[in-house]
């Protein structure tokens, strides 16, 4: 960690495990903290490890709980020490069950211990007593999935969020909360308006104003983001000026370009966490094909905010 703070040992209710200290010693330095700083030193670039069965088959590894170590030890090696944050998607490590679980455990640790912020992808929501659940299982300091952020679902209410913004505060972790996701079947949600609303504050853009509620004050950015696609085009209807992070996927595969963040998030776009995975996956398993596609990713970005 930078002068700012460090980690050190910590004792949960869960057992022993890393928690970040602020050297003033008023507790965890929030995850909007810590990202921003990221972010200024590394980039925004956000690189996820997500195993597809297909990409394990083009690295020349079985589909295998074998296979799927090696992938995700190779990602980390290649970048932890380089990107701002690394977002491993849980589904790929779940698909093998207990020992998958074991997988994503340990590439968690090893990734922050090289020095990137982990978003861990699950994107859970439910109830607010089980959402508790999903939050002390990924947001508690000490438990084995513990990851510096978590991505969650707003659509049972925003309201049952609510366990995991209170422990995500205690904590020093942070979530992206799924606002205006990047596949075109996200819109019969997310563009709906509720009859008391104007058909400027559709669903998506409530989640937002939430955000915005929710990260109101923080300096230099609160730790509650919103997930919203690169791919959608011209959001200027949107208010994104949440004062948190906006994670951004859809850049690589799914056709967005690096170029086109400012043209899709204008006066946001410093806020933008830009995720691309299997653009950048691809190119494995060499390490230093990864990096350098990497480096490619992280150029152009710096490229496209130098321009806006
Ligand atoms: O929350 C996410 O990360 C996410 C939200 C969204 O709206 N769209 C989206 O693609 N994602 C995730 O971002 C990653 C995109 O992967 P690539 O399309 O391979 O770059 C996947 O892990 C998706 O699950």
């Amino acid at each position: 960690m930078s002068e700012h703070g460090t980690r050190e040992q910590g004792v949960s209710e869960h057992g022993v495990g890393e928690v970040d200290v602020r050297v003033d010693g008023t507790g965890p330095e929030p995850f909007g903290a810590r990202l921003r700083r990221a972010m200024d030193e590394r980039g925004p670039l956000c690189v996820g490890i997500d195993p597809h069965a297909s990409l394990l088959a083009d690295w020349g590894l079985n589909d295998d709980v074998a296979g799927l170590e090696r992938f995700s030890r190779t990602v980390v090696e290649a970048l932890a020490d380089r990107v701002a944050v690394l977002k491993p998607q849980s589904a790929f490590f779940e698909r093998f069950g207990s020992r998958g679980v074991a997988v994503l455990e340990k590439s968690v640790e090893a990734a922050r211990e090289a020095g990137a912020l982990v978003v861990m992808d699950a994107k859970r929501g439910d109830i607010g007593s089980t959402m508790a659940a999903y939050a002390a299982a990924f947001l508690e300091k000490g438990s084995p999935l513990f990851s510096d952020a978590l991505t969650v679902s707003p659509y049972l209410g925003y309201g049952s969020l609510k366990p995991a913004v209170e422990l995500a505060r205690e904590s020093g972790s942070g979530l992206f909360v799924l606002a205006l996701t990047s596949n075109p079947e996200g819109a019969e949600v997310q563009h709906a308006v509720r009859p008391e609303d104007t058909a400027l504050r559709n669903v998506g853009a409530t989640m937002l104003a939430h955000l915005a509620e929710e990260n109101a004050g923080q300096t230099p950015m609160g730790s509650f983001g919103a997930v919203v696609g690169a791919t959608l085009g011209d959001l200027s209807a949107y208010d994104l000026g949440i004062n948190g992070p906006l994670l951004a996927p859809g850049v690589g595969a799914q056709g967005a370009t690096p170029a086109d963040l400012p043209r899709v998030f204008g006066a946001a776009l410093h806020q933008v966490v830009p995720n691309v995975s299997r653009g950048v996956l691809r190119h494995g398993p060499d390490i230093g094909a990864l990096r350098a596609s990497s480096d490619l990713f992280a150029a152009q970005i710096r490229a496209a905010l130098e321009s806006a």
